[in-house]
């Protein structure tokens, strides 16, 4: 939890409390429904909720900003940027049931009223948003198919609508047919070598006419 305070000092109370809470809170859901891995629950701290919120490194997303993260999974990046940005409305989508079981859960117990989940395929959601996070789902192309027609036009963030996505490693061949694409990288913000080579991949959607 140091590592989130050292990074994120102006944190309210109530933040603090809820990042306290994920600990316990994943630890006990973990045991009866293993989302997460057992040497990831002991760096939890590092390897989920810092990570995640290398998002909130790149954009402080304006209140009222609605944001899906497409494949949570266990909950990330979509559960410590709730926590952080409390005026903003998430949709956390998987396609495995058992893991949003394990979502809803930590929800309710840290009392978050502006997270939404759905069990489906990404491909089946028929709404939009000014944002789409996501972290270790699929490679560019497929992703930048299954969002199509999911970006709001309207812009209110000072970055433009689409893709906020956590990647590592060389990304040049993945992103090769996308150049308005940018990296920001997590290293620059993070000094923990588990960020070494990670970034946040910001795609803005391009609109016809
Ligand atoms: C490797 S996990 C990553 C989970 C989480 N984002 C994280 O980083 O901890 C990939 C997740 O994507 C989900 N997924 C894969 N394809 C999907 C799709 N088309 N629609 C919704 N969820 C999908 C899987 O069920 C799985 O939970």
């Amino acid at each position: 939890m140091e590592l989130i305070l050292n990074y994120f000092p102006n944190l309210t109370k109530t933040q603090i409390q809820q990042f306290k809470a994920l600990e316990n809170l994943y630890q006990d859901w973990n045991l009866k429904i293993n989302v997460v891995s057992r040497k990831d629950i002991e760096e939890l701290y590092l390897r989920h909720v810092l990570h995640s919120l290398g998002i909130a490194k790149v954009i402080q997303f304006k209140p009222g900003t609605r944001i899906m993260d497409v494949g949570t999974g266990g909950g990330f990046p979509g559960i410590p940027l709730a926590i952080m940005f409390p005026e903003c409305r998430f949709h956390l989508v998987d396609s495995i049931g058992k893991k949003l079981k394990v979502v809803d859960e930590v929800v309710a117990g840290l009392g978050l009223e502006n997270v939404k989940t759905t069990h489906t395929r990404v491909e089946e959601i028929d709404e939009t948003y000014d944002f789409i996070v996501s972290r270790a789902v699929a490679a560019m192309p497929t992703f930048v198919r299954w969002i199509k027609g999911k970006v709001a036009k309207t812009q209110t963030n000072d970055l433009k609508n689409g893709i906020l996505y956590l990647k590592g490693g060389d990304l040049s061949e993945e992103l090769q047919d996308y150049r308005a694409a940018t990296l920001y990288e997590l290293s620059s913000f993070f000094s923990e070598p588990f960020f070494e080579t990670k970034k946040v991949v910001h795609l803005p959607i391009k609109f016809k006419g």
